[in-house]
């Protein structure tokens, strides 16, 4: 039996999950549920549109629920909200309100009996697993993490929740002396600030204060006030023409040292080039909701991070298949 997907929030995370459910046989997109008139959401499939006031009327029809609203404002009130009746996914990615995050969803997630995957994606997901195997292998050693260059996601979310902005794409960009500096087992000590910087662009709704957004922007706690951030204003017309695409990736690194008076050195790399930064991260909470069903399945029930979620949770193989071929 499939195991029935669906999804609360429809953007680009949301028409990426519509794709990646497609690519999983094991799996079936039952609805896309959404705050706005659901007549003016317009889907790549034949998916059925709901308003999210039918979505707990659906509850027995859905075995997840992939929540893809915006880590800024929607999934710190979302993803608690309905951990109490469905098994659910989220990607939240404002790292430093994770453990409040996790906290809030725990509870709601154990009084409903369900499991409720928060934090999963790249960035945190696999690059947060990367970094926990690193440091747990090279114990004498230095931590990496690069993005970019690339669109994220959360910071252009973010810079779209400010009153007065109608669109906004966000880029991150590497300091390449910072990044060569690493590869080279350097171990520098680097600022958040030493690390990237970060060029937004921006079209502003007609008569809106440029200066008190790009203020908002450049000061945003967790998000800007860290870095050094350029905001350009562009027209709706220039940024579909020149900032079309969402892509991205970047680097887990991990240099550290061995033997008895550190003799060796070693480098551990992650990398990720993605095209589609929003397919790709959908293709990772699609492998976390089967683990979610499963693990709520054998009766699990909480809030997990990527650190709970045992990797044959994850697959379509069976144990036999995955000592035959991955190991
Ligand atoms: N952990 C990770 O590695 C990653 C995490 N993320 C996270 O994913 C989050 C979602 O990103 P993304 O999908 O790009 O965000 P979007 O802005 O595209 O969508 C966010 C929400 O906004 C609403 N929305 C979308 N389009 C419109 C529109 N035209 N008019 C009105 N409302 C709209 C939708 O909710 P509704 O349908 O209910 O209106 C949607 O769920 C990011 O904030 C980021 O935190 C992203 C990438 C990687
Ligand atoms: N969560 C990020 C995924 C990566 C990208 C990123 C950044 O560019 O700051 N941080 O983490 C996203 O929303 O795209």
């Amino acid at each position: 039996m499939s195991i029935r997907v669906a999804i609360l929030g429809y953007g680009n995370l949301g028409r990426g999950m519509e794709c990646a459910v497609k690519q999983n046989d094991d799996m079936e997109l039952v609805a896309v549920f959404t705050r706005r008139d659901p007549a003016t959401v317009k889907t790549l499939t034949d998916v059925k549109v709901y308003n999210v006031d039918q979505l707990l009327s659906m509850q027995d029809q859905i075995d997840v629920l992939v929540l893809c609203g915006g880590s800024a404002t929607d999934l710190p009130k979302q993803t608690a909200e309905y951990a109490k009746y469905f098994n659910v996914v989220d990607s939240f990615d404002t790292h430093a309100k994770i453990p409040e995050h996790f906290a809030q969803v725990d509870t709601a997630a154990k009084e409903g009996g369900k499991v409720a995957m928060i934090s999963v994606g790249w960035d945190p997901g696999m690059f947060s697993l990367n970094r926990l195997y690193a440091n747990a292998i090279l114990r004498d050693g230095s931590d990496y993490t690069f993005w970019g260059k690339g669109v994220s996601q959360g910071h252009s979310d973010a810079i779209r929740r400010i009153p007065g902005v109608k669109d906004a794409k966000q880029y991150t960009i590497p300091v390449e002396a910072a990044l060569e500096a690493v590869r080279n087992c350097e171990n520098p000590v680097l600022t958040t600030r030493q690390k990237h910087t970060r060029e937004c662009f921006v079209v502003a709704e007609e008569g809106a204060d440029k200066a008190q957004i790009e203020e908002q922007i450049k000061t945003m706690p967790n998000y800007f006030a860290d870095y050094d951030t350029t905001v350009h204003f562009i027209t709706e017309e220039e940024l579909q023409r020149d900032h079309a695409g969402i892509p991205h990736g970047g680097f887990v690194l991990r240099t550290g040292k061995t033997g008895l008076n550190g003799e060796h050195d070693h480098v551990i790399e992650y990398s990720l080039k993605l095209d589609s930064n929003p397919e790709f991260t959908s293709c990772v909470l699609t492998a976390y909701a089967r683990a979610a069903y499963r693990m709520n399945q054998e009766g699990q029930n909480g809030c997990k991070t990527v650190f709970d979620v045992a990797p044959a949770y994850l697959s379509t193989l069976t144990p036999e298949e995955m000592r035959s071929t991955l190991l």
